[in-house]
């Protein structure tokens, strides 16, 4: 099975394995420091999970069954003494308000058909703690953008009011087997707490509906007006000022005043 890893790869399901032992590597030095269990997304042919459950006890979910009768066969022993629990099935299925029942970190190579969903749902699970993910670049920018920068918009204020996200790898097609089409970026998100109002997420969605135009008209497709201004007055912004030149405080300040 680990020979012809082209072959045995299923394009539905995002497979892209991971073959290059010295990113593995950079991946288990970049793991936060904590006692917390590692949920994994996707062990795949087991390439991280291997380096995975000799430091830590490992929750991995796996979709694809013909790769789960082989992770069951490859870590009959780690599976035994408990220090592997396979779960086979959509995680997003298994996924209700929390993954697990216990404090996790979140470390994996993820399936990038579904990446932006899984790391909004771990940034508002409360038993998620970190995300150490490989994700496309392009994702992992719009993540871990400043204020300014060209990638900055909702998710990067959602990921900077939950804790702190920096990309800490980058990596290119070369280190899977088959090769993404797109670079990736290994992205770190440490939490300091959780994502639970859906409303601020609507009102960044507003926020950044059209990214080159002023927030005022953006907003104003949705909020009144004359509270807008009033809270761009109190706030002192300009009228004409873009969605990417404020920062994450200034868009919670917006919010509560509009909201
Ligand atoms: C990019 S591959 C990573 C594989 C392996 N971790 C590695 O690094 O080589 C993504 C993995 O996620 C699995 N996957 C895709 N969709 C999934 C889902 N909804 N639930 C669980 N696993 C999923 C794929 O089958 C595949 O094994």
């Amino acid at each position: 099975m680990q020979k012809d890893r082209a072959a045995i790869a299923k394009k539905k399901f995002g497979q892209n394995f991971l073959k290059d032992e010295a990113v593995l590597a950079q991946i288990i030095q970049s793991m936060p420091d904590t006692p917390h269990r590692i949920a994994e997304i996707g062990p795949g042919l087991g390439d991280l999970t291997k380096y995975l459950v000799d430091v830590k006890s490992v929750t991995a979910f796996e979709v694809d069954t013909d790769l789960c009768k082989h992770l069951t066969h490859q870590f009959a022993d780690a599976i035994a003494t408990n220090a592997l629990t396979l779960r086979c099935g959509d995680v997003l299925e298994h996924w209700k308000s929390e993954l697990l029942d216990e404090p996790y970190d979140l470390v994996a190579n993820l399936p990038y058909y579904i990446a932006t969903n899984i790391i909004l749902k771990a940034l508002a699970d409360p038993a998620c703690r970190n995300l150490l993910v490989m994700i496309q670049r392009e994702v992992a920018e719009k993540f871990s953008a400043a204020p300014g920068e060209r990638a900055f918009g909702a998710l990067s204020v959602i990921a900077q009011s939950v804790g702190e996200a920096e990309i800490v790898l980058h990596v290119p097609p070369t280190a899977f087997e088959p090769a993404p089409k797109v670079d990736s970026c290994v992205l770190l998100i440490s939490k300091r707490t959780n994502r639970n109002d859906e409303g601020f997420e609507d009102f960044l969605r507003t926020a950044f509906t059209q990214p080159r135009k002023t927030l005022h008209k953006n907003l104003s497709s949705r909020y009144d007006g004359t509270v807008l201004s009033q809270a761009f007055e109190t706030l002192e912004l300009e009228r004409s000022i873009r969605p990417h030149q404020l920062d994450t405080s200034d868009f919670h300040r917006l919010y509560t005043l509009i909201k």
